[in-house]
């Protein structure tokens, strides 16, 4: 029996969670052709003058904001900023949205009103079956946008909607999300050395 802390969480547990997470990584391999192809449309689209949009519900919500933030702000290398947006941060679009319209369109209306035809969705849902995530695909899709979705589980609905999805190989919520920001850090990565090379790196 391993020590009680104030959670009520035990040593085991916390080995279990760390087997888990290293079982999740030691599989990304198999999906790192996906991640190629995604980091090289990224590249492409920030190169002809396209943006980047992220959305997700949840902590999902959160790696959106913190994926933008990198493109905009910077990863590790000084450079200009990088056109990406999060369409989860502006609560007065979310709650007028939401209240008007209904929770399942507040992405949706902001793909409608931001998104162009050379212009790149990423959609991040780890059941892949989140409708206010599968509405906002369908209008990109409409638009012309190039779709692409972080996954997990059995990809959900959005598996088969999107040009591009990176299925993280667990049924775990917290491990795929944990997959998912390793993922996007690893896009960042891709994207801004394209930009400016490796040199001038400061994080
Ligand atoms: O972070 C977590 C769980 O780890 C939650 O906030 C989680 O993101 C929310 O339940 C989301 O609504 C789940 O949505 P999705 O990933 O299935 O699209
Ligand atoms: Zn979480």
């Amino acid at each position: 029996m391993g020590i009680v802390s104030a959670g009520g969480m035990v040593q085991s547990d916390i080995r279990s969670a760390t087997e888990e997470h290293i079982a999740v990584f030691s599989s990304m391999e198999d999906v790192a052709p996906q991640i190629e192809a995604l980091g090289e449309r990224l590249v492409a689209c920030i190169r002809s003058g396209g943006k980047v949009l992220f959305f997700g519900n949840g902590g999902s919500a959160a790696d959106s904001q913190h994926l933008a933030a990198e493109l905009v702000g910077r990863f590790v290398r000084e450079r200009r900023g990088l056109p990406a947006i999060a369409l989860t941060t502006d609560t007065s679009i979310l709650t007028a949205v939401g209240n008007d319209y209904g929770f399942e369109t507040i992405f949706a209306r902001q793909i409608e009103a931001l998104c162009g035809p050379q212009d790149i969705v990423v959609s991040i849902s780890t059941s892949g079956n989140s409708p206010n995530v599968i509405a906002a695909i369908e209008r990109a899709k409409e638009i012309g946008a190039f779709t692409a979705a972080l996954t997990g589980k059995d990809g959900g609905r959005v598996k088969d909607m999107v040009d591009l999805c990176i299925r993280v190989p667990s049924s775990v919520t917290s491990r795929i999300q944990e997959a998912h920001i390793f993922i996007g850090h690893v896009l960042c990565d891709w994207v801004e050395r394209s930009v400016v090379g490796d040199g001038d790196v400061r994080g």
